[in-house]
């Protein structure tokens, strides 16, 4: 019978540097050596920042800015290169690290004068891009295993393979240094992943795996998406069968809201698949929106944890939610915009809404929320960049006679989300009450068992974030100076 694995995956932050990347190897040799757990599979992603820094390469290739590319790709190197001083001492280890890296710097070199070539004859070049950007988490690997095995556990990066098969990405003309995400084949997908993790794990070898990345059947490379290694680790942990997946970042878990626009956030140690989806669909950046899809319907949980501070338990997300009443989060979704779509002659709009819906979706923009509907008018809300291609389509394949549409951009959505939010019948009133005291208004709103979602101008977004997480989740005690007591005041006399 195959050993049961358990999935560890690892973000940029998490791998930022190589005390950052010394610290994930800690984490994996614990994780292997307790009896407890399941055998561990590791997905990790590029150092952070440096999925960027590939892209501005791409971008720089197919523009023929020559000059910074090299620029960008010296630094790149020799960010690796002392990242691999960090995790190997000086030997035998450090010489297998850095010839593997070195060898990997050349085949990224390669690739991006294929993409040089690709932009001037204008052929593939959105897959010739996606190949450049996954070097990233190619690279990555190469460092964790290193790192992983100077903790005497045994670990081999899975570098000759790729694990995830996917269809090829949906649409080809993307901007130049832009990577779109392609869908994962899931069947191809299971059968890689046992060739190729499972006899490792049977010789009780940790595998190092990339996240992000994936290949068509014709082999050519392509990525999940931008901050695609969440969904990338859930995809290979379903084609495993594994007991449970590990995302390890640079917070304690899901909070309240994103810590970097709130002070006094709290931890969420329990949400349901459903909340998690909700959340990350309205802009948590913590889990990619599709993460859940491949385990959700297996009750696989996913935990969230702190590469940083691994002793905290983090939030487990499973089948049982938050159970309290009123919102368990706040969250926001910046750079929106909102369509109205209207009939002239006050009639029609639920009859059309499946062809309004239909254009968007050929647009490529699904929409974000549904704010409201009437006889005569239907309006939701869309990512902004996608607004003038779906305004130009509707506008093309209505009747313009009996149908205006109308476009405001600058917007945001702000999510107060939790299953038992509409259990409390006071919720909604607090939160608009919450956006009025601070005089934001309300563009629009939708609601829902799972919470309420505001619409409100993009500028007033952090601010309206900020008094929701006050007035609807935790109060903010302002610091009050006690008058001085006996003693003090004595002292002071
Ligand atoms: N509700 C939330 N809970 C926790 N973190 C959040 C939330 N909303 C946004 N974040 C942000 O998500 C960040 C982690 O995601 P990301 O930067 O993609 O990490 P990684 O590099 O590990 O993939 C956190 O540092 C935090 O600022
Ligand atoms: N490295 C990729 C994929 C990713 O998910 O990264 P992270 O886990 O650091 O969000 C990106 O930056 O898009």
């Amino acid at each position: 019978m195959e050993q049961s694995v358990c999935v560890l995956k690892f973000g940029g932050t998490s791998v930022g540097s190589g005390e950052r990347i010394r610290r994930v190897a800690s984490i994996v040799a614990d994780t292997l050596n307790d009896p407890t757990t399941p055998f561990p599979v590791i997905v990790v992603s590029a150092m952070s920042g440096v999925t960027d820094q590939l892209l501005r390469i791409a971008r720089f290739a197919c523009s023929g800015e020559s000059e910074s590319c090299d620029q960008e790709l010296v630094a790149l190197r020799q960010k690796h290169l002392d990242a691999a001083a960090q995790v190997t001492q000086a030997g035998e280890e450090r010489a297998r690290l850095l010839d593997e890296l070195e060898h990997a710097l050349e085949r990224l070199a390669e690739d991006v004068q294929t993409l040089r070539k690709a932009a001037a004859s204008g052929d593939m070049v959105h897959l010739r891009t996606a190949t450049v950007a996954s070097w990233g988490e190619r690279l990555s690997i190469l460092l964790v295993a290193a790192a992983t095995r100077t903790y005497g556990a045994p670990a081999e990066a899975v570098r000759k393979e790729v694990i995830i098969t996917s269809h090829p990405p949906h649409d080809p003309s993307q901007p130049f240094g832009v990577v779109e995400g392609a869908d994962p084949l899931l069947e191809e997908t299971r059968v890689n992943a046992h060739v190729l993790i499972h006899p490792l794990v049977e010789a009780g070898i940790v595998p190092i795996a990339a996240g992000f990345m994936g290949r068509t059947i014709t082999g050519f490379v392509t990525t999940l998406g931008r901050n695609g290694s969440d969904y990338s680790a859930t995809v290979i942990g379903a084609a495993l069968d594994c007991v449970d997946v590990s995302i390890y970042t640079d917070v304690d878990g899901v909070l309240t809201a994103d810590p970097r626009l709130v002070a006094n956030t709290r931890l969420l140690p329990q949400l349901s698949y459903a909340e998690a989806a909700r959340l990350s669909w309205f802009g948590a950046k913590v889990l990619h929106p599709r993460t859940l899809i491949p385990i959700a319907h297996r009750n696989i949980p996913v935990r969230v944890r702190n590469s940083f501070r691994p002793h905290i338990r983090g939030t487990i997300i499973g089948p049982v939610g938050y159970a309290q009443s009123g919102a368990g989060a706040i969250t926001i979704r910046r750079n929106l915009a909102l369509i109205t779509v209207e009939s002239t002659d006050l009639f029609g709009a639920p009859e059309n809404a499946g062809q309004v819906f239909a254009l968007a979706a050929k647009a490529g923009a699904a929409p974000v929320a549904i704010c409201s509907s009437s006889g005569h008018h239907l309006s939701f809300v869309v990512d902004e960049k996608a607004a003038d291609t779906v305004v130009a389509l509707l506008q093309h394949n209505m009747d313009t006679s009996l149908w205006s549409v109308s476009l405001r951009r600058g917007l945001a959505a702000c999510a107060c989300i939790g299953s038992g939010f509409t259990n409390d019948p006071m919720s909604a009133g607090r939160a608009i009450t919450a956006l009025a005291s601070e005089r934001i208004p309300v563009v629009s709103q939708g609601a829902s068992e799972q919470g309420i979602t505001l619409i409100v101008e993009d500028r007033s977004s952090e601010r309206a974030l900020r008094c929701l997480h006050r007035d609807l989740i935790a109060p903010v005690i302002p610091l009050v100076r006690h008058p001085a007591t006996g003693k003090e005041a004595r002292r002071k006399a």
